[in-house]
């Protein structure tokens, strides 16, 4: 087997921004404002203050307006839960969340109810996840909606597949799955009380990676000519004191056995931001329609 060819979610994200772009500079005139976005983030987590940095950069580059507020670590739940209602009112505000993890004394699941659903931006308020239950249309989570707009991409059929998900966390494993099955393939959920992986992921034609370990899967877990898709964003330090950022899967020995891979970094986390920045313009649209 060659090596597996590069699912470029990097360049797909560049695209699907520069989209967006175009959609806010046809629709502003109308609509009288671009669209806003706010990012909650609690504490100091280094790893969080850059993808919130990063979403902010983003947003700003396709011009939608931020409203991020950052919260010192001991804000307490209500105090959250009052933030998120004023921004539910605030008409200038398209989309709302709640960067994750949080710090341990508040409960993340209670403040993702308090978002209005159409201002849910990473799709996991229990309407939208309610609505990718039932294949209906709604603001969908943006990590495995960046796997499945990637894989639609390169054209990769998923009808009748065999497709194995690793991870079954509410952010990304349960509504990949659910994805997956939308789109007509048999899915299995392993996780981490999962007996005898190797046997189920050798068995995936479309494999993904979500269970935040580094390295866990390896090449004789693939099948050859699988597609295999990388979820994990684990920051490692190595011997020589450098730290790099690596994914769930072993690239390297992968990449000689399976038809298409996504890397690390470049693959799937840029597209989970074009997805979020997609679903704020959604929103936008849907509120701004008639
Ligand atoms: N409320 C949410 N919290 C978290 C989410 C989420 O979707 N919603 N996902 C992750 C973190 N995350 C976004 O928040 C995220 C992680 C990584 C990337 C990304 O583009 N990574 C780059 C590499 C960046 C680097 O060098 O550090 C890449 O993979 O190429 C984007 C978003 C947890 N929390």
């Amino acid at each position: 087997m060659e090596t597996a060819k590069i699912l470029d979610g990097k360049a797909l994200a560049a695209k699907i921004q520069q989209e967006l772009a175009d959609t806010i500079t046809a629709s502003q005139p109308k609509i009288g404002r671009p669209p806003g976005l706010a990012v909650l983030m609690v504490g100091d987590n280094p790893a969080s203050a850059a993808y919130v940095k990063n979403k902010e950069k983003a947003c700003a580059k396709v011009g939608i307006a931020s409203f991020g507020r950052h919260f010192p670590t001991q804000t307490s739940q209500s105090e959250l839960e009052a933030v998120i209602e004023e921004l539910n009112q605030d008409e200038r505000v398209d989309g709302i969340l709640v960067q994750l993890p949080l710090p341990k004394h508040l409960d993340a699941i209670s403040l993702l109810h308090k978002i209005a659903p159409d201002k849910d931006a990473d799709g996991l308020h229990p309407v939208n996840l309610g609505r990718l239950v039932r294949d209906e249309p709604g603001l969908r989570s943006c990590t495995p909606a960046g796997v499945m707009r990637l894989l639609e991409e390169y054209k990769i059929p998923l009808m009748g597949k065999q497709a194995v998900v690793v991870g079954r966390s509410i952010l990304v494993g349960k509504p990949m799955a659910l994805m997956l099955l939308a789109a007509n393939a048999t899915v299995t959920i392993a996780h981490s009380r999962t007996q005898d992986l190797k046997t189920i992921t050798q068995n995936a034609d479309i494999l993904v990676a979500a269970a935040g370990i580094p390295g866990l899967i390896t090449a004789e877990m693939v099948k050859p000519g699988a597609v295999v898709v990388d979820v994990g964003i684990n920051r490692v330090t190595d011997s020589n004191g450098k730290s790099r950022l690596i994914g769930d899967i072993d690239f390297t020995t992968i990449a000689d056995v399976a038809e298409y891979i996504t890397p690390v970094p470049g693959g799937i986390g840029p597209m989970t931001v074009a997805i979020l920045l997609q679903n704020t313009v959604f929103s936008y649209l849907q509120t701004n329609s008639n």
